[in-house]
């Protein structure tokens, strides 16, 4: 880990780390015709993604695409991409593309090709935000998941699906050296069970603790 930043409350938590993720995606923007954010989905980033859809940014030119999307379809509450539609893509941030990870009517197997092609032209990540559950996972890559081992070899392919038991219903994830070559790495975590979880995942391999595959050089950012 770079950095373990603790912060005296989560609202400014997530205020801070707003503004952090809009002037990494802007000095992107000045090297580069366009910046690739990639984010998380759950419960965490919501006021992340409310604060940031209203900064100035010249969104047109930023790309989004979540770490993960669970396989259902948008109007579910557990969809990831609806979360993005409703919260960060909306206001000035309307104006940012969408990089799909979700194609009704298809298996996340038989989508995966087509998906990873429409990721690959917007790689390497500019700014990555990540999330991490209680039980270690972050992205879609579950402790004991099905095809873990296999996303977290260095030659993995950009895209894997994922079945486990604690994710509920089938995955779809980024894989982790796609996550591992962002050139700003984040992640973002809430209360002591979260906390407690990181400091164990510091002494486990990837394959126990998900999360401590992509640490390296990512600052953590933390509030109760
Ligand atoms: O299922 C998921 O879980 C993690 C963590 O979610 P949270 O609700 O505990 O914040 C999230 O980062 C991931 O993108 C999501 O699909």
């Amino acid at each position: 880990m770079k950095e373990f930043v603790e912060y005296p409350d989560s609202e400014l938590m997530m205020l801070d780390l707003a503004d952090r993720l809009t002037a990494e995606l802007g000095e992107a923007l000045r090297g580069n015709d366009r910046a690739t954010f990639c984010v998380p989905g759950g419960t965490t980033p919501g006021p992340i993604f409310d604060v940031m859809s209203e900064q100035s940014l010249e969104w047109d030119r930023v790309f989004v695409v979540l770490n993960d999307e669970r396989w259902v379809e948008e109007d579910s509450p557990r969809s990831n991409t609806a979360l993005l539609k409703r919260k960060l893509l909306v206001s000035k941030a309307s104006e940012a593309n969408l990089i799909p990870l979700f194609k009704n009517g298809m298996a996340a197997e038989d989508a995966m090709e087509s998906l990873a092609e429409g990721l690959e032209p917007h790689l390497p990540i500019s700014v990555l935000l990540l999330g991490m559950g209680a039980d270690m996972h972050t992205a879609s890559l579950f402790p004991g998941a099905d095809n873990l081992m296999a996303a977290l070899d260095a030659d993995a392919p950009l895209l894997m699906p994922m079945r486990a038991e604690g994710a509920g219903e089938p995955r779809i994830t980024l894989t982790a050296p796609v996550l591992n070559d962002a050139l700003n790495k984040h992640v973002v975590i809430t209360g002591a069970e979260k906390r407690a979880a990181l400091e164990r995942a510091l002494k486990l391999p990837p394959e126990e603790a998900p999360i401590s595959a992509v640490l390296s050089g990512a600052t953590v950012h933390w509030a109760e």
